[in-house]
């Protein structure tokens, strides 16, 4: 098994502040990781890294064999799915669905929008149909709910077929419906033999899809703890990562937390 992010004693500083610090994580081909902490941990920070968006200031993050700072990142980038709302606040309005989701290989492949080959509108097409979003096809993006837009994000990361997907909160602002949905639909892409490996970034272990395998727990910009789910994600690290006693409830292969009660 090849290694799709070797971490290696990484740091991310920021003037005086520590937003990184000392992270050793190796995701491999086939893994579905979560990466679970408070607020202000650094979460979004070591995704910004995976997707090789920012460089390490301290330490090696290799990335599908290359290694961050010895890579043009803008071939690196296109094998990287990332779909977080920092990405969806710049798609226009008035763009279509389909478009959304079709233009995601503009970029990789340079192409002008007239050459587009029937192939990707299919392609297009069947990735919003996996992810229950075929009939927003016509509508523009910004007449879409929350929900609709966080599927039409992932469906556009999916369409260059990344070696590596990486998901920021992609539940965030979701209802309780819509969560379940989308919870869901990640559960059977992480079942998918044939899907990238994953990465998602999430405050709620109540969005941690079935399927998943692995669990990166952040405090401060520094690894609580991580591995496979079924024996790292425990009350007392679940403790350590969120600062204060919780109660954690499994029920098959979802997740709940509460504050532990006196
Ligand atoms: N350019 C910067 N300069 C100084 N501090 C920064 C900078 N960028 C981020 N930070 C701080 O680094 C910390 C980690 O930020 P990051 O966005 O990675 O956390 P997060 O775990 O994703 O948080 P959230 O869950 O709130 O989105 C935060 O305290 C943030 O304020």
């Amino acid at each position: 098994m090849s290694d799709v992010l070797a971490f290696a004693d990484v740091g991310v500083r920021r003037g005086g502040t520590a937003l990184l610090d000392g992270v050793d994580w190796e995701v491999e081909e086939g893994q579905r990781w979560v990466v679970l902490g408070p607020n202000g941990a650094g979460k979004t920070t070591l995704l910004q890294l995976a997707a090789g968006r920012i460089h390490p200031t301290s330490g090696v993050a290799g990335i599908l064999g290359e290694v961050l700072g010895a890579v043009d990142v803008f071939e690196l980038r296109p094998r990287i799915g990332l779909s977080s709302s920092a990405l969806a606040a710049q798609i226009p309005d008035h763009e279509s669905v389909r478009d959304v989701v079709v233009t995601a290989s503009y970029g990789v492949v340079g192409r002008w929008r007239e050459s587009y080959h029937e192939l990707d509108h299919a392609r297009a097409d069947e990735l919003l149909a996996a992810l229950g979003a075929a009939h927003l096809s016509g509508r523009t993006f910004g007449t879409l709910s929350e929900g609709e837009r966080k599927r039409v994000q992932i469906a556009r990361a999916l369409m260059t077929d990344p070696e590596l997907m990486l998901l920021d909160e992609p539940a965030a602002g979701l209802d309780l419906g819509g969560r379940e949905d989308l919870v869901t639909r990640l559960g059977e892409i992480a079942a998918d033999l044939a899907a990238p490996a994953l990465v998602m970034v999430t405050h709620h272990v109540e969005e941690i899809p079935p399927h998943f395998t692995d669990i990166l727990l952040l405090r401060e910009g520094r690894v609580v703890a991580q591995g496979p789910i079924e024996i790292t994600l425990t009350e007392d690290n679940l403790a350590a990562t969120f600062g204060m006693e919780l109660t954690l409830e499994q029920h098959g292969q979802r997740f709940a937390a509460r504050a532990r009660q006196a």
